[in-house]
């Protein structure tokens, strides 16, 4: 299994968002609450009820300017007018109709828009001063009458209207929210198991996805084979051409390896300038050819870009299969082996540690350069 490549760009950084999601939301926000007050606007001229119909059209003309705020990212105002607009018309609408109109519910949609957007230490005040608004709202039209009362039917539809809004909105919010809390779920797993600078799986995730495929081996007795590959005299590319050039060849080289492998094989980055490849249902001999090919491959690149004309990279390869009685160390100990085997034959080359089924007393290495 190869990492995805879609999911986190090898050698990115952390990701500098540049329109956060929560103010595309909050545009998403103007827009609907402009066409809700277009819509009062028309049910209050109905009911006639000329001053609220006319209150929402300065509401309109306030939720376009937020929306352009937000586009110009004037966020502050934008902010500003949200605030303004829906504590003042909740407190016309209330004083104006009585608190049966419903448009109190209004303000509870700041409580879940305090808790996940304001600063943290102003979320307890925050919260503290809308329940205090809330109140006093609710306090006074327990002590006054309403200044423009409207028809008991008409008080009702609004009643209606303002709850099927509010309802749909916390719905709209919490779906919203959900996914984002998702999405950002899925980018911090995929950052928890890949190796940042190659995109290729990290050492943490090979090792329990090793351990895992030893245990279906064991199960199922089909064979799987081990790669352990090490670029050669890196140190020295590193030294004559840079770390960060060498940063470029460590990438580039696990492009070799991500077009080289199947999607069930498992390809990390195991440490340094180390890489390791777990081949799932492949025999010894099956992942000697594959790793004679990642040789190719990688001597046969151009890598002029980043070293000048002539200069090239090879990489030694040490091959293991897993037995009966392996554990993933044993295996892993025995690729290693076979790794140093073809460090010490030259470089460039695979070499295949074999041992007998019944002991590891009986070892034989076939390399092939
Ligand atoms: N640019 C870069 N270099 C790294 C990174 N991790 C390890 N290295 C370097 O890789 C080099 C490995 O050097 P050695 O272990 O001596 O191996 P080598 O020079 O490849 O020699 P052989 O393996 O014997 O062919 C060291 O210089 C490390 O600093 C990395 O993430 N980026």
């Amino acid at each position: 299994m190869l990492s995805d490549p879609n999911t986190i760009k090898p050698g990115a950084g952390p990701v500098r968002v540049r329109r956060p999601a929560f103010w595309t939301l909050a545009m998403r926000c103007t827009q609907i609450a402009a066409l809700v007050d277009i819509a009062f606007f028309i049910l209050f001229l109905a009911l006639d009820s000329p001053v609220l119909a006319w209150v929402n059209v300065v509401s309109v003309g306030m939720y376009v300017g937020a929306y352009y705020a937000l586009k110009t990212r004037r966020n502050r105002l934008a902010v500003w007018l949200f605030w303004t607009e829906v504590l003042a018309h909740a407190a016309l609408g209330i004083t104006m109709i009585g608190w049966g109109s419903g448009f109190h519910y209004y303000l509870l949609l700041f409580i879940p828009a305090i808790c996940l957007s304001a600063p943290r230490k102003w979320v307890f005040p925050g919260l503290c001063a809308l329940w205090a608004y809330y109140v006093a709202l609710d306090v006074l039209m327990w002590s006054i009458e309403p200044l423009q009362p409207i028809p008991q039917t008409a008080l009702y539809v609004v009643h209606l209207f303002n709850l099927t809004v509010v309802f749909a909105m916390f719905s709209y919010l919490s779906v919203f929210y959900l996914g984002v809390v998702i999405a950002t779920q899925r980018k911090l797993q995929a950052v928890a198991i890949t190796d940042v600078l190659t995109g290729l799986l990290n050492r943490r995730q090979m090792q329990y996805l090793l351990d895992q495929e030893v245990e279906r081996f064991k199960r199922s007795g089909q064979p799987m084979g081990l790669m352990l590959l090490d670029l050669d005299h890196f140190k020295q590319i590193n030294d004559t051409y840079g770390h960060d050039m060498g940063d470029k060849v460590l990438q580039e080289f696990a492009v070799v390896l991500n077009e080289q492998f199947r999607s069930q094989d498992l390809v990390a980055r195991w440490g340094g300038e180390e890489f390791l490849v777990a081949m799932p249902n492949s025999t010894g001999a099956d992942v000697v050819r594959a790793a004679e090919r990642v040789c190719q491959a990688t001597a046969g690149r151009d890598w002029s870009e980043w070293m000048g004309e002539g200069r090239n990279v090879t990489v030694s390869i040490g091959v293991s299969e897993i037995k009966a009685g392996d554990d993933a160390a044993q295996a892993l100990s025995r690729a290693d082996e076979a790794l140093y085997q073809s460090k010490a034959s030259g470089r460039n080359c695979v070499t295949e540690l074999k041992v007998g089924s019944n002991s590891g007393s009986n070892k034989k290495h076939s390399v092939s350069c």
